[in-house]
């Protein structure tokens, strides 16, 4: 089927791959991007995030259908065949970033993906859906002690043929090396606090040289050249079917091609039962962060419309972006009429076209219009759409949905961020660390406002808040709890404030509300995320043009004056700082 908003799974997934980045602008992309080294241990960050699926993956049993990409890696990291601070440091990279509608396996799986995609691999097609298991699993990755003939039982376990287990490993080995602080006996010790590395060929790029110079006798892979025959299980692997398929990989383009398939299937092995979302790809505009809400005590409706600009060419300056909607109630319910009110966006933000490698080498960067539009609460909103006049003459582009319109759910219960807030606290330990890492000693305390529409009368308003990036892989963060009508929040425009509080060591509070009107009606806000709450970058309502016809552009519009702009973007800097270095 083809996507339609809203589908927050898809626009979750959508996000991290093709932005990079979660909802919030954390950046999980920047970590590995581009083809990055760790700053203290120099290791390659792509090839431990590619080793890392791998090993999560291959305790797989095609038999029983049990393992795969589940995330049970989280727990395995004491054992020999998961040793070394290339899995400790991946896993950290990770962890903020899983959430109601992303697992950490998808994290993983689309790390796999970045991974090969920053190095100049080949773009690995990405599926989300993937479950989480909160224990550890069995035993059984690979490791170079064992002969040939375990090797090949272990990859059949997992549901690989010979010529596959071939591929699996030279596309895997095609990034990396083998480091000295974890087998000593193949790289020399250091000297300094940074290893030594001999890596598998000789570019960091992923590419086939780790194949041609195996077949051409120059490699320098110890796992194939080692003095120690016990300790050469590439070349055990690599030679098991005589090189025919090292043969058979050996060009830059069988090599990039093979990679793709070979690896796709890898990320996509899962548990018996598990049923992965269609292929991920660009949502070509793509709206995103609709809410209606209160903000500085005016009825608002946010939204944001992201649209693809080829790199090679810049958007025209003369673009001019609405946003027009509908009424909810009245004369003009619905656009009876064809009374139609409209908007410009409030804030413009031309993307860094390095968000993710993937976006990057489709050759797109993004282009935001975000969308601040007072709204009558006695008329409020039933539906929105956009359109794009490029100014020079073309006919304007309607953005709808496919033709369904970005219809909007319900008016009857509503998040509103920015009278929601969060404090910290010195945790239980009486530590005091960096605000944004609880596991220092902070706990956060969010206090939720949620504003409910007169006349629905609810018997109960409450919350399930879920946070599955909790520090050191626990249980998750999974309550429900009522919210009560606020004594200190005076009623507006036709609605009443209902107030919550929670506490939550972890990464990413995410809340559903719900509402139960006295006529049985359930109410939902899906998915409302924390992150910003009083911290919300403020961005001013512009003015509204209602008409009968199609609407012109008129100097009235008032764009978003710079120190607003400034200190939105200041906000998001701050926030992604704070964020990303959590997982450093
Ligand atoms: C017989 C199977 C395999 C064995 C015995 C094996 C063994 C090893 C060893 C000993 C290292 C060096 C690790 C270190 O020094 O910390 C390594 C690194 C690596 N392996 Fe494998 N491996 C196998 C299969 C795979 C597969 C199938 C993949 C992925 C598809 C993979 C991906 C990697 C990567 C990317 C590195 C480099 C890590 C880094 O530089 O930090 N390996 N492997």
């Amino acid at each position: 089927a083809e996507y339609r908003w809203p589908n927050t799974q898809y626009e979750q997934l959508e996000a991290l791959l093709y932005e990079g980045r979660r909802g919030d602008g954390s950046s999980l992309a920047s970590i590995v991007h581009p083809c990055r080294s760790r700053p203290d241990t120099n290791a390659s960050v792509p090839a431990e995030w590619l080793r890392f699926a791998f090993h999560d993956m291959s305790t797989h049993n095609v038999e029983d259908g049990s393992g795969g990409l589940d995330g049970s890696i989280a727990y395995e990291l004491g054992r020999a065949e998961n040793f070394g601070v290339g899995f400790t440091h991946t896993l950290s990279d990770f962890e903020v970033y899983p959430n109601k509608y992303v697992s950490r396996a998808d994290i993983i799986a689309l790390g796999a993906v970045l991974a090969v995609a920053t190095c100049d691999g080949p773009v690995i097609p990405f599926r989300g859906g993937r479950v989480d298991t909160w224990t550890a699993g069995p035993t059984g990755v690979p490791v170079p002690q064992q002969d040939i003939q375990t090797h090949i039982n272990l990859f059949k376990n997992a549901g690989f043929s010979v010529p596959e287990m071939i591929k699996l490993v030279a596309c895997g080995h095609g990034v990396g090396g083998v480091r000295s602080t974890d087998f000593p006996d193949l790289v020399p010790p250091s000297s300094s606090s940074v290893p030594n590395f001999i890596n598998f060929d000789t570019t960091p790029k992923f590419d086939n040289l780790v194949v041609t110079q195996y077949l051409d006798g120059t490699t320098k892979n110890p796992l194939v050249v080692d003095q120690n025959k016990t300790m050469v299980s590439d070349l055990r692997v690599f030679s098991a079917d005589s090189n025919d398929t090292m043969r058979s990989i050996s060009t830059p383009d069988s090599f990039a091609t093979e990679c793709k398939n070979i690896l796709e299937r890898m990320i996509n092995v899962v548990p018996h039962g598990v049923v992965l979302t269609d292929e991920i790809t660009l949502i070509p505009a793509k709206v995103h962060d609709a809410q209606l809400t209160f903000e500085r005590e005016k009825f608002v409706f946010k939204a944001g419309l992201r649209l693809t600009q080829p790199l090679n060419a810049s958007a025209s300056k003369t673009r001019v972006v609405k946003i027009l909607w509908c009424d909810r109630y009245g004369n003009s319910k619905d656009c009876a009429g064809k009374s139609t009110r409209s908007s410009v966006s409030a804030h413009v933000v031309n993307e860094d076209p390095n968000l993710s490698p993937v976006t990057n080498r489709m050759g797109y960067l993004f282009i935001n219009y975000n969308f601040v539009v007072p709204i009558d609460a006695t008329a409020s909103i039933s539906k929105f759409w956009f359109t794009v006049d490029e100014g020079d003459g073309t006919p304007t582009t309607t953005y709808n949905n496919g033709g369904d319109d970005y219809v909007v759910q319900q008016d009857q219960l509503l998040f509103v961020p920015t009278l929601s807030k969060t404090t910290y606290t010195p945790g239980q330990n009486g530590t005091v660390g960096d605000k944004a890492t609880p596991s220092t000693g902070w706990i956060k305390e969010f206090f939720i406002v949620a504003a409910v529409r007169d006349g629905s009368n609810p018997s109960r308003v409450y919350m399930n808040a879920l946070d599955v990036a909790i520090p050191g892989f626990p249980a998750p963060l999974n309550s429900t709890l009522d919210l009560q009508l606020s004594s200190s929040i005076p009623p507006t425009q036709g609605y009443s404030f209902y107030t919550a509080s929670i506490t939550d060591a972890g990464y990413q509070l995410t809340l559903d509300i719900h509402s139960i009107a006295a006529d049985g009606n359930v109410y939902t806000e899906d998915f409302r995320e924390t992150t910003f709450l009083d911290n919300t970058p403020y961005l001013a309502p512009t003015n509204v043009t209602s008409s009968a016809q199609t609407s012109s552009s008129s100097s009235s519009w008032r764009l978003i004056d710079d120190v607003h702009a400034a200190r939105f973007s200041i906000a998001l800097g701050v926030l992604i700082t704070a964020v990303v270095g959590t997982s450093l």
